[in-house]
């Protein structure tokens, strides 16, 4: 039986610990990377599949998609990792932050997704999954990353409908974190100021959205529903 999982955005930090992840435990790694880094030899060396693909060009996105249908008769499961987190103050116009963060948080996964129904379904095992990597600015929204937030809020709104859609074969969920762990670039001042807005102050770390990954894909039963993975920041 395959066991053929879609990661997109491998090539570092959260996507590359996952998909080492499912490679120990068994599962066929295919991912979608942007940048060619060097650690992308340790996941090939490994056992995954993948697929160099700038979600900013559509010409990339249908050749993907295109290999993938060529290659694959099943997937278990996809997990839209990939993300760009811009600002608003980015050097770009504002019609362009917008226009990317949409591409790369909600088209792509869009297309993915209605492109791809037919492998998840045919995926041999009793359900698949697809997991949407939201953000807990969804739903407080962000003065500093109002695109990017946006995005992620209409991330979640495909969950729903997705989920509706796709029942009861493939469930569609939404994992929602903040501070998983900070970006080299991060002062001292910044950092404490993010771990000031929660109850619980310290980064989640990647582990946190692995084992609920693990989670979402055991479970027979939750589908249409958002993980807040937070550290409390709701109540704060
Ligand atoms: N880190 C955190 O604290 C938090 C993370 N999240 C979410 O968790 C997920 C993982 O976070 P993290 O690992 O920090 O993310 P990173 O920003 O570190 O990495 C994102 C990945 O997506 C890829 N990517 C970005 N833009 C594109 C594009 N246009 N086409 C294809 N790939 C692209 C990047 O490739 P490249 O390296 O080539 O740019 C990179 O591999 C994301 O969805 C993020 O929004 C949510 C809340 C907190
Ligand atoms: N694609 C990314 N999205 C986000 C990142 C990141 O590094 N890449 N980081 C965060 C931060 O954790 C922020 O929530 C607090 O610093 C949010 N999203």
């Amino acid at each position: 039986m395959t066991n053929n999982v879609l990661i997109t955005g491998v090539g570092k930090r959260l996507g590359f610990v996952l998909a080492k992840h499912l490679l120990a435990n068994k599962v066929n790694v295919i991912g979608t990377y942007r940048t060619d880094y060097a650690q992308l030899d340790e996941l090939r060396d490994a056992g995954a599949v993948l697929y160099q693909c700038d979600f900013y060009q559509q010409a990339s996105v249908d050749e993907l998609i295109e290999t993938i249908l060529q290659h694959y008769s099943s997937l278990a499961g996809i997990v839209h990792n990939a993300s760009d987190w811009l600002p608003d103050n980015a050097d770009l116009p504002h019609s362009e932050i917008m226009q990317r963060m949409m591409a790369v948080h909600v088209s792509v996964p869009y297309q993915l997704n209605l492109a791809l129904a037919n492998l998840l379904q045919a995926n041999a095992s009793e359900c698949s999954d697809i997991i949407h990597i939201s953000d807990y600015v969804a739903e407080k929204g962000s003065k500093k990353h109002i695109a990017y937030a946006a995005s992620k809020a209409a991330m979640n709104n495909m969950t729903l409908s997705f989920a509706t859609l796709l029942a009861p074969k493939i469930k569609v969920n939404s994992i929602s974190p903040a501070l998983l762990k900070f970006n080299p670039d991060d002062d001292d001042a910044y950092q404490q100021k993010a771990l000031s807005k929660g109850l619980i102050q310290t980064q989640a770390g990647f582990e946190e959205v692995i084992k609920a990954i693990d989670f979402i894909r055991s479970s027979r039963f939750m589908t249409g529903r958002n993980l807040h993975l937070d550290g409390g920041r709701h109540l704060k």
